[in-house]
């Protein structure tokens, strides 16, 4: 195994993904930093992300695990084309741009759209409140507020996964992915979700 490879695997290993059996939607409105995630996970540095024209060409695939990133809000299209893409998810990673309040209730829309399909029944959401870097990010409370997530799953990581669990398990992390912080609890936090 290359140097490269090997540093790579170890990234995804610290964030719990190493050997994992998955497929994972980064999902949210445009502009949220899902791509910028992606590449970060892939290169281990954060591009600036020009603007995705086609929701759909985004994809990170490390043997058994895909990662495929779809925007939501705008356009309808956006659906179909994530259902297109799987008919099995094992774990949703929803970004929110933490700076862009105004748009607080668009985002709040779709996740509840996701939360409320059939396809996601029991399928564990990952909430990324993106870009607290910035000085004007909400808080977590305020973002967990506006998105009306107040009673989530819990983030302590040795809690037992419960199986009868009706909803599906959903918990909100603040993060920047440009600083690569935040988000090693949180994608430890879904890999135990996952096989
Ligand atoms: N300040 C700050 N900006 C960020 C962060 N993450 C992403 N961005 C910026 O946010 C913008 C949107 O990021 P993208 O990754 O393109 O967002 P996207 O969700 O993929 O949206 P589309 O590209 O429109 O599909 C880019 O200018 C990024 O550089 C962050 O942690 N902090």
């Amino acid at each position: 195994m290359s140097i490269v490879w090997d540093w790579f695997y170890s990234i995804l290993a610290s964030l719990g993904l190493y050997h994992k059996n998955a497929k994972i939607l980064f999902l949210g409105l445009d502009n949220a930093g899902k791509t910028t995630l992606l590449r970060m996970l892939k290169d281990n540095r954060a591009v600036s992300a020009e603007p995705t024209i086609h929701p759909n060409n985004e994809e990170l695939i490390v043997g058994n695990l895909k990662l495929r990133a779809f925007d939501l809000g705008g356009h309808e299209t956006a659906r179909r084309l994530w259902q297109d893409y799987t008919t099995t998810v094992d774990g949703v990673v929803f970004v929110v741009d933490a700076i862009d309040r105004q748009r607080f209730p668009e985002a709040k829309r779709e996740l509840d759209n996701l939360l409320s399909s059939d396809e996601l029944r029991g399928v564990p959401f990952l909430v990324l409140g993106n870009k607290i870097d910035m000085p004007t990010a909400a808080s977590e409370d305020e973002l967990k507020y506006a998105l009306g997530l107040q009673d989530t799953y819990g983030k302590d990581v040795m809690e037992k996964y419960d199986e009868r669990c009706i909803a599906c398990p959903i918990e909100v992390f603040m993060c920047s992915v440009v600083r690569r912080m935040g988000y090693k609890d949180a994608f430890q936090w879904l890999s135990r979700f996952l096989t």
